[in-house]
């Protein structure tokens, strides 16, 4: 398989890690690479700023069919709020209907790309050369995720972003439209006693093994 265009799926949990593995895998391999959760975190600012409701399906059906990507504070979006906003709004189906083009437009880039999210491996890339699924415990997600907005000046507890953490896990679980879940051929990568290092050391290796295949 070496010297076709490689596309790589990582998808997983809030906070497992699968955003620093896939842009180190990118910077690695000369890909580009996308960033799919900010997306919905985008869609979820828009109606914000707009004043509308997140439940408000056909707002939100609007706002991810027209939306420009330029222009968000790329902190406010990685904030927590933000992020369950995003789990909210990625719940209904138009909205992951409209933004199904840009991702696989971005997929289809030549020689390959790497995208991050929930349903790469299962919705936007079934044919990705390769799928990861990164998970980690709850409790180290949430350590990971307090130590990184701590260090954005966010003074929530652990105990409040496990307890976010849960929600958001319970609810991209539990939607009936591209559920957060593993695609049957994605490989399994559990990251809880491993370090960024160690962690990226093995997914470089499924990749080259896939590759090699
Ligand atoms: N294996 C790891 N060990 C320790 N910290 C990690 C590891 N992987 C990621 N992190 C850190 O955890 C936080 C969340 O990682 P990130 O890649 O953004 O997760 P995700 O994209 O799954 O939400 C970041 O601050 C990141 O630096
Ligand atoms: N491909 C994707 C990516 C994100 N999402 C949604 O967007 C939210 C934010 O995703 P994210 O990847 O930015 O969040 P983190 O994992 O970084 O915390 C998730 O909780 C999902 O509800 C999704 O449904 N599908």
């Amino acid at each position: 398989m070496v010297g076709r265009n490689l596309v790589i799926a990582v998808d997983g949990p809030a906070a497992s890690g699968k955003g620093t593995l896939a842009r180190r895998l990118a910077a690695h391999y000369g890909l580009p690479y996308l960033d799919t959760g900010l997306l919905y975190r985008m869609v979820a600012r828009a109606m914000l700023d707009a004043g509308q409701r997140l439940e408000d399906a056909q707002a939100a059906e609007a706002t991810a069919a027209g939306f420009d990507e330029t222009g968000f504070d790329e902190a406010v979006l990685r904030g927590r709020e933000i992020g369950e906003a995003a789990s909210v709004v990625a719940a209904i189906p138009g909205v992951r209907r409209a933004l199904i083009d840009r991702q696989r437009q971005f997929a289809a880039a030549p020689g390959g790309a790497v995208l991050d999210g929930r349903d790469i491996g299962t919705v936007i890339c079934p044919q990705a050369t390769v799928k990861l699924f990164v998970t980690a415990t709850p409790e180290v997600r949430a350590a990971r995720r307090h130590k990184e907005l701590a260090g954005r000046g966010d003074t929530a507890s652990f105990e409040g972003i496990l307890a976010d953490i849960r929600r958001r896990d319970a609810r991209d679980s539990g939607r009936g439209d591209a559920p957060l879940k593993a695609a049957e051929d994605a490989i399994l990568l559990d990251t809880s006693a491993l370090g960024v290092d160690e962690a990226f050391a093995a997914a470089l290796s499924i990749v080259e093994k896939r590759r090699a295949a």
